[in-house]
């Protein structure tokens, strides 16, 4: 993994652009991700470890949003079924080419693991097979919101009985008290990884055309509309969390 210190926005932009996944970001992703995200580290082993449980011989396992492939990686990692394979897709060409390297590093590294392909693709253009685990680590929060409902409907009408939707995201909060206050304890995390004011507010507005968060109950409702029986949170760190939904 690239050891890259993210500094993207350590210096005065001006006009600060739109965020895109582009070379800039995928060469101080893992540093960014994982100084961004409470909880990160964290959600992404354990959802090897859920989707093992959820995981069935001869299906489809999906990682939607794969950036550099963190969570094929511990898919491959935890889930022992027979004939399972790992779908990769995501939309960022840069990504897509660097999570092959290393996958393929995984693969030098590991004998047996499960197969992968790699997709540069629109998740929104995708044709699900059947699947046992959809595992969407941060990614519905780019899909723009009324593609939302559509998408997490295909996703439900590709997942077999007894398999499970795995989503995390950002959140934002309807209570504007409770808002505020994991916002700052967010910013209070970032400091304390060593972003400045200056990096942790530019970085604020590339991202806020782009990034959408919803609510809990915005997307328990959505994921209920969509056709899943029940939505259990399994993670909360600060404002992000990660939800399992079941078809
Ligand atoms: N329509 C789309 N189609 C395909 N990919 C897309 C689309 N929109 C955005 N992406 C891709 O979704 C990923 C979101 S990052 C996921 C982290 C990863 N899951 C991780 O666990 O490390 C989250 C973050 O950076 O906060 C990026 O790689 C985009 O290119
Ligand atoms: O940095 C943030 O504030 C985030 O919300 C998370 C994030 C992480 C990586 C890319 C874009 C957003």
């Amino acid at each position: 993994m690239s050891k890259e210190p993210d500094r993207l926005f350590a210096q005065p932009l001006g006009q600060v652009p739109d965020f895109v996944f582009n070379e800039d970001v995928v060469r101080v992703f893992p540093d960014m991700i994982k100084r961004s995200v409470p909880g990160y580290p964290t959600i992404v082993e354990n959802l090897g470890v859920l989707a093992a449980q959820f995981a069935q011989p001869d299906t489809a396992l999906y990682d939607l949003g794969s950036s550099l492939g963190a969570v094929t990686q511990a898919l491959r990692r935890h889930v022992r079924s027979e004939g399972c394979r790992v779908i990769a897709i995501d939309n960022s060409a840069a990504m897509v080419e660097r999570c092959r390297q290393y996958l393929n590093a995984q693969d030098s590294m590991c004998q047996e693991l499960l197969p992968v392909e790699v997709i540069e693709g629109d998740i929104l253009a995708l044709q699900f097979q059947p699947a046992s685990v959809v595992a969407m680590n941060f990614t519905l929060q780019f899909i723009a919101p009324e593609q939302r409902l559509e998408l997490l409907t295909r996703i439900r009408q590709s997942l077999l009985p007894g398999g499970a939707l795995i989503l995390s995201e950002k959140l934002r909060f309807v209570d504007d008290e409770e808002h505020a206050l994991l916002t700052d304890l967010h910013v209070a995390f970032k400091r304390a990884n060593g972003y400045s004011e200056l990096e942790i507010a530019q970085k604020r507005s590339a991202i806020e055309n782009v990034m959408k968060p919803d609510s809990l109950e915005e997307h328990r409702e959505r994921l209920l509309a969509a056709g899943f029986s029940k939505v259990v949170p399994w993670f909360q760190c600060l404002n992000f969390a990660s939800l399992i939904a079941l078809p």
